[in-house]
């Protein structure tokens, strides 16, 4: 890999390498280049910077090169030496009372699976074994195995490499960019193809499953708790390559569940969420219900709640209109009976 960005670096103009390689504009920012001609090549762009102001890094032209060859093959070869996760594996542990809980779990890639349980029962504690792939060592004692292997540390700790996609109940943005900025930083780290297209797709699908919408040059700071959620929905499907992804309680959102999940499971992910919503836990494949901290049973959905699934969804259809009638000041109308 090296070799062939060595190539890129020495033959292309600066133009053809940063369209190679969007993080490329990044690392020339960081050395202070930002103004090289994008018509030359390196070298020759190279040639016309005083040698002192690379040398402020400690870099003459060659090492510059070279450690522009290295970052890149750096972030790219992360993105490529991720295995492609085809299962998962829950080994359980115990509950709350130190009760075995007896129970094996494979999930494949694709598959949605909902938990349910009562308030405190244990469904975050669940989906936090899975963040962190646990291996006997939390309070659960559960193991998590992906493709039927034990993981190394390095493996479970490898960051640029994660695994696991987490969206959490609280949600807040650090950095103070707008959404296009937030949207092209994460395209360029992820190495994306075509990144304005990618990044259009993101902010399309956002405000569609968000309720009031918001635009490109939005704050992310100034973004409802809503709005965030459906934006990073739309970020990990579309962007992030962790190839599982863990949804803590989406109903309060404010954003369209069904379509955040589909989005989701469209690019064959492994999608785990936990939820008090009937129309959620029954859109699953298969749901596991968690009692006093321990995984208690593990439903697939039967045709019979399939076709449950669809009265629910007349009944949130008629909840959201008279959500969307309140939201809008308007009167209530009188609400017609849904089930046949
Ligand atoms: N098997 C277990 N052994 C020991 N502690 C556990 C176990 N399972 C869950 N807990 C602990 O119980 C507490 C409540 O669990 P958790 O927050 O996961 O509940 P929850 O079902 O997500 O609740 P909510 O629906 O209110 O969000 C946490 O402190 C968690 O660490």
């Amino acid at each position: 890999m090296r070799q062939a960005i060595r190539e890129c670096a020495a033959s292309r103009t600066i133009a053809e390498i940063i369209n190679t390689y969007p993080v490329v504009q990044d690392f020339f920012i960081n050395y202070n280049l930002p103004n090289l001609q994008k018509n030359l090549t390196l070298a020759q762009a190279l040639a016309e910077i005083p040698q002192e102001q690379l040398a402020e890094f400690g870099l003459d032209r060659f090492s510059l090169t070279e450690e522009l060859v290295r970052f890149v093959a750096a972030l790219a070869g992360n993105l490529e030496a991720q295995e492609k996760v085809e299962s998962i594996t829950i080994i359980g542990g115990r509950n709350k009372a130190g009760e075995a809980e007896n129970v094996t779990l494979t999930i494949a890639a694709g598959e949605v699976i909902s938990i349910v349980g009562p308030t405190g029962s244990g469904k975050s504690r669940l989906l936090g074994d899975i963040e962190c792939l646990a291996q006997c060592d939390t309070p659960t004692n559960r193991q998590i195995l992906i493709n039927d292997h034990v993981l190394t540390d390095e493996q479970r700790f490898d960051m640029g490499n994660k695994l696991v996609a987490q969206l959490s109940q609280n949600m807040n943005f650090v950095m103070d960019v707008n959404v296009a900025e937030f949207l092209a930083m994460h395209a360029k780290i992820r190495l994306c193809k075509n990144p304005e297209q990618v990044i259009n797709r993101c902010f399309v699908c956002a405000n569609e499953m968000a309720g009031e919408k918001f635009a490109m040059d939005t704050r992310v700071t100034e973004l409802s708790g809503g709005q965030s959620r459906a934006l990073m929905i739309a970020d990990t499907a579309h962007m992030s390559a962790s190839p599982i992804v863990l949804i803590d309680e989406i109903e309060n959102a404010g954003i369209d569940r069904k379509q955040a999940i589909s989005l989701l499971t469209e690019n064959q992910k492994i999608v785990l969420i936990s939820t008090h919503d009937p129309l959620l836990a029954l859109s699953a494949d298969k749901r596991i219900v968690i009692k006093n901290g321990g995984i208690y049973k593990i439903l697939e959905t039967s045709d019979e709640e399939a076709k449950s699934l669809r009265d629910i969804e007349k009944l949130d259809a008629m909840m959201l209109a008279v959500r969307q009638q309140l939201r809008y000041g308007e009167r209530v109308k009188p609400l017609m009976p849904v089930l046949g």
